[in-house]
């Protein structure tokens, strides 16, 4: 029975946690949706020691950010999980209004819990956070690409200032010297008066740091913050290779990239001198979907046939591609729904691995699918893991192994190299 539930606000966002609690020795499932639809824990598999639910809540209009969140939780506890995480983007992803602050509002209430911290650091992709301001790796939030983001745009960098606007409670802080200072600081720290019911903001520029965080909040019911945090976890599985999910087997493989990060346009730049690759064309889209679609389908499976070795790459935006602004959000839902549909195409055509790039990419690709849970197995980099899926296509339904990457994560070569994990 499950132990640890994790609420994500995103798909990417889903699997990045559910990568390093496989990595702490939890069995970890990924549910797509809230499970059983929010009626019962049917979806939620009993040999699991973490399930995170994936929603795609970090831009929807709050109330049902909250609805669906609380929905999760209560799935959760129906499934008998006693100990809650609530994962946002270890970039802080959120509105003036939210969605971060309400939807751990709304979790610490139904839980009968005073208050919570708030720790978004996450070292090992460069997020540190001093002084209650996050870092991306040298530069403030509000000075990172972060800052002309077309959905969330980041125009600070102090946590406790974005914060407050967003939830009911007081926000608190927790700094650094206190962290140095070992998990009983930090727990008397969160013990104090004014800590007791608040979102407390809690420095850390290290693994070491987020360890001695986990320390000092194990007693909590709820813990909020990205995938960093759950370093300081520890499953039953010591040996993290028996908490992994085993890959589907050989089998035809292609990326399918919507991201339109500056990470992933470097990955693309890299990818195309190495992989076979085709651009997607918005007006092409536009013209004829169907057709611009099964001309994509045919270019991969052409590639597969003249070297089954080389994963085809059809992209949305590389580094010669002008990258697209919030200006018309029905380019992008366009460019989404082709992609979806090139997956769903590819696995009724044989694709057994599929590497998607990109968040709002990676939901619509695996709702697309009829994914239900996702079985996280062999890691690629920090935040990006192989993950094993039934995905249903032509009314039937295929083992496939999908690697969902949030637009900032990997290195540049990620598109060619992940697939040695498989192996
Ligand atoms: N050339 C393009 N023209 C129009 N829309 C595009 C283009 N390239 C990407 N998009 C759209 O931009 C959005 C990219 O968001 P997505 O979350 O998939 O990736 P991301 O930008 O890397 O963000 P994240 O950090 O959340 O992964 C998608 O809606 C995608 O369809
Ligand atoms: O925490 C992160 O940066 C990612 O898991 C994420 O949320 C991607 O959208």
């Amino acid at each position: 029975m499950p132990h640890l539930g994790a609420i994500a606000d995103d798909f990417t966002g889903a699997t990045d946690l559910a990568t390093m609690l496989v990595a702490r020795g939890f069995r970890t499932v990924v549910a797509v949706g809230v499970p059983g639809g929010g009626q019962d824990a049917a979806d939620v598999p009993a040999e699991a020691d973490a399930v995170v639910v994936a929603l795609k809540s970090r831009t929807a209009p709050t109330g049902q950010a909250v609805a669906e969140s609380v929905a999760a939780l209560r799935a959760l506890r129906a499934a008998g999980c006693e100990r809650f995480y609530f994962k946002y983007c270890s970039t802080f992803d959120s509105t003036p209004r939210g969605n971060i602050g309400p939807v751990a509002d709304a979790l610490l209430d139904e839980l009968g819990a005073p208050g919570t911290v708030v720790v978004p650091a996450f070292p090992a992709t460069g997020r540190t956070v001093y002084r209650a301001r996050l870092f991306v790796h040298d530069d403030l939030l509000d000075e990172s690409p972060m800052r002309d983001h077309p959905l969330t745009p980041m125009r600070d960098s102090h946590l406790g200032r974005l914060l407050a606007p967003q939830t009911v409670r007081a926000v608190h802080r927790v700094p650094h010297e206190t962290v140095r200072a070992g998990a009983g600081a930090v727990r008397e720290a969160l013990d104090a008066p004014q800590a007791r019911d608040a979102l407390t903001v809690v420095d850390a520029t290290t693994d070491d740091d987020l360890r001695t965080i986990a320390a000092a909040t194990a007693h909590l019911p709820l813990v909020t913050g990205a995938a960093g945090l759950a370093l300081g976890l520890t499953g039953p599985h010591g040996d993290q290779e028996s908490a992994r999910a085993r890959a589907t087997g050989r089998g035809p493989a292609a990326v399918l990239s919507g991201s339109a990060s500056a990470a992933t346009r470097a990955q693309v730049g890299h990818a195309r001198r190495v992989l076979p690759s085709r651009a997607l064309d918005p007006q092409a889209l536009r013209a004829d979907l169907e057709g611009a679609v099964a001309g994509l389908v045919a270019f991969a499976t052409g590639c597969w046939r003249e070297d089954p070795g080389r994963p085809p790459l059809i992209y949305a935006t590389g580094e010669e591609t002008a990258v697209p602004g919030s200006a018309d959000p029905g380019a992008a839902q366009l460019v989404e729904t082709a992609l979806a549909r090139c997956a769903t195409a590819l696995v009724a055509a044989g694709a057994r691995h599929l590497l998607v790039a990109g968040g709002e990419t990676s939901g619509a690709v695996v709702t697309a699918l009829g994914a239900r849970t996702l079985r996280i197995g062999a890691p690629i980099a920090p935040g990006v893991a192989w993950a094993h899926t039934e995905a249903v296509s032509d009314g039937s339904a295929h083992p496939v192994d999908l690697a969902l990457k949030s637009g900032n994560f990997g290195g540049t070569d990620l598109f060619t190299t992940a697939w040695g994990a498989l192996s």
